[in-house]
């Protein structure tokens, strides 16, 4: 980023950065995919079964979160290989530790889904 140009500019070239990011992320992350597939049934699901407000607001929540987090993990990722190319034990604690932090949001958001709809269902 140019440090001449512009706040405006700046932040502009922050903007398609990021949405590069995310299409990087959609379009070539497998485990992103799966996510943004389930996503959508989720929100297929808030559709059929007329969520209110509040549990819309949750479910965007939890949906963009797991993605978010998912997205983080792939960069630290990212990072370790380019660091680390070779086997080392600590590469692989630091993919660990990131895909331990992925698994304890899946799960919360697996029993908030569950909180949400099995009064719905049964
Ligand atoms: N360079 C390495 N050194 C040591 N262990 C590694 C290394 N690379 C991977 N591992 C181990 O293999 C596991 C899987 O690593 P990998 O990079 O394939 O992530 P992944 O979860 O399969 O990737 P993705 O999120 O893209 O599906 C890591 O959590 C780690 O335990």
């Amino acid at each position: 980023m140019n440090k001449k140009d512009s706040f405006l500019v700046n932040r502009l070239k922050s903007v398609k950065y990021a949405f590069k990011g995310a299409y990087l992320l959609i379009t070539t992350e497998s485990s992103i995919k799966i996510q943004c597939v389930i996503g959508l049934i989720m929100t297929i699901l808030g559709f059929y079964f007329k969520l209110s407000s509040t549990e819309w607001i949750i479910q965007i929540l939890c949906i963009a979160l797991i993605i978010a987090i998912e997205g983080i993990n792939t960069a630290i990722e990212e990072v370790a290989d380019f660091i680390h190319p070779e086997h080392h034990s600590k590469i692989g604690l630091i993919k660990d530790l990131a895909a331990g932090a992925v698994f304890i949001f899946a799960i919360a958001a697996v029993i908030v889904g569950c909180i949400i709809y099995f009064p719905k269902i049964f």
